[in-house]
């Protein structure tokens, strides 16, 4: 079988712990198949691309490139995440566009390809991931590459009325075209990606998922929605019950309910409305008050981007306000953590929260809310709160659902969580473990590859 190159802006090296949900899923894909990982370092150095480092671990080979300050500043912290990312989770309002920004980005996306293209061998199935790689395809097939390539977007896609307001956007999102494959979360991105094809830049659709685009070019785009690898999440969840860390946690809570969060330290991911809402259920719930505590785990992410900073000084007044406000001598509302975990922690800790809490204002899957869910005893199972925005709410569609900006809509949907009588909760468990199991990781990487080496019409994972 024809080996597996992936691309993506970050590589999870060997013993680097990775709190993103691209590199946690590749890491796993990665480890089933083999193949080689290419990508930034995370190292910062006076030249970008100037020599490629290698390790091999087990099946899979790493290269990785460091990057000038300047490039990262221009094309990570500046053009994917300041204009990009924002775009791409309806934040029109935070997106700042510089022109050496986007330069900056085209400049690596570049030197990725130049790179990279040295490393590809002749059969080889190239699968480039996310919103930092956008014109990496087009770049390849310029230096001569032919073999398959496919686009995985992790993140939304939003409506073509917004995808417009970004300057040069044809310029930009066209040589997605030059991709075999291009696949999306849900439906609704995949929407958004014809429409915009069809209206913005003069294409067709045909059959099968096929878009001729203005160029005469072919490409397919389809709904592979990421998954976790549920086996393994729920033996860790299992283990990590008589773990030390979830023994300290659960004295820490003497018999107390508890709330988790999990998220990386991001606006998308809704974190001050979740806030809000859990201290509307501490001022409409008198009796919840010392019976009951949110376990925020947020550790810091893109800290050079201004939103980023502000976001964080936001947070740390909201939990000390809430706090302030609540508090007793022996009970704290809000116990909020900026560091990570790893996931054999995580497991154990989600496993003794009775409500999971995942409120992006949007998200392109949330991985979390898989993992809260997959790690619950079945037997006395905690209850998924939901934001309806998280791509996560297609398959797993018994959770709780809410518009996180409602805050009155989370202390209910809390309070409902916390009442929740057994067989009810035994219920909705049962129909997500249901959508876990049949989608797991290995069904997105099989659907998405499967679909790339093969010219036949997609399977839906879901419907
Ligand atoms: O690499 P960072 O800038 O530190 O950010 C971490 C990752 O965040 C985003 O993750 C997305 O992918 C997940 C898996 O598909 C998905 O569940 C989640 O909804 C997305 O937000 C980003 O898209 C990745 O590129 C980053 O590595
Ligand atoms: O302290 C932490 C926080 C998060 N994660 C992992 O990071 C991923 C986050 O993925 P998700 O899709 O929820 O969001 P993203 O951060 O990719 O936007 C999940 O696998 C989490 O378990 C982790 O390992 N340790």
């Amino acid at each position: 079988m024809s080996r597996l190159v992936v691309i993506s802006n970050r590589v999870a090296l060997p013993n680097q712990t990775q709190t993103g949900g691209l590199a946690s899923a590749m890491d796993a894909a990665l480890k089933e198949l083999g193949g080689l990982w290419f990508g930034w370092s995370g190292n910062l150095a006076s030249e970008t691309g100037a020599e490629v480092h290698e390790v091999t671990k087990g099946r899979i080979a790493y290269a990785t490139i460091d990057m000038s300050k300047s490039d990262y500043e221009a094309y990570y912290s500046g053009f994917a995440n300041r204009a990009l990312w924002p775009l791409f989770h309806y934040r029109g309002d935070l997106v700042d566009y510089q022109r050496d920004h986007l330069e900056g980005y085209l400049r690596v996306n570049r030197l990725f390809a130049e790179q990279v293209a040295k490393l590809i061998q002749k059969d080889d199935i190239v699968w480039v991931h996310d919103y930092h790689l956008i014109p990496l395809a087009g770049m390849l097939r310029e230096l001569g590459v032919t073999n398959r390539i496919g686009f995985f977007l992790h993140t939304p896609l939003p409506a073509a009325g917004l995808l417009i307001t970004l300057p040069r956007h044809r310029e930009l999102f066209e040589p997605l075209s030059a991709y075999d494959l291009v696949g999306v979360h849900t439906h609704r991105d995949l929407r958004a990606l014809e429409d915009y094809f069809l209206h913005e830049l003069g294409a067709a659709m045909q059959t099968g998922g096929r878009i001729r685009a203005a160029s005469g070019r072919v490409f397919r785009a389809g709904v592979f929605p990421i998954s976790i690898d549920t086996d393994d999440v729920i033996a860790l969840a299992e283990k990590a019950q008589d773990s030390g860390a979830v023994g300290r946690l659960k004295a820490s809570l003497d018999d107390r309910q508890l709330i988790i969060g999990v998220d990386r330290l991001d606006y998308s991911k809704g974190l001050p409305e979740r806030f809000d809402g859990f201290a509307r259920l501490l001022r409409d719930h008198k009796t919840l008050r010392g019976h009951v505590s949110l376990l925020q785990i947020a550790p810091p992410s893109r800290s050079d981007v201004p939103e980023y900073r502000l976001l964080r000084r936001t947070l740390e007044r909201s939990a000390g306000h809430i706090n302030g406000q609540y508090a007793e001598p022996d009970w704290v509302p809000i116990r909020y953590v900026n560091k990570s975990f790893a996931h054999t922690v995580l497991a154990g800790y989600y496993r003794t929260a009775k409500v999971g809490l995942v409120t992006p204002l949007r998200d392109g899957m949330n991985l979390v809310a898989k993992e809260y869910v997959a790690c619950q005893d079945r037997d006395d199972p905690g209850v998924l709160v939901l934001s309806r925005f998280a791509g996560a709410a297609q398959e797993l569609d018994a959770a709780l659902f809410v518009n996180p900006a409602d805050i009155d809509e989370v202390s209910g949907a809390l309070a409902q969580a916390l009442a929740m009588p057994l067989k009810e909760r035994q219920r909705r468990h049962r129909a997500m473990m249901h959508a876990l199991e049949a989608n797991t990781i290995t069904t997105w990487r099989t659907a998405f590859l499967d679909a790339l080496r093969h010219k036949e019409a997609m399977r839906p994972v879901v419907a």
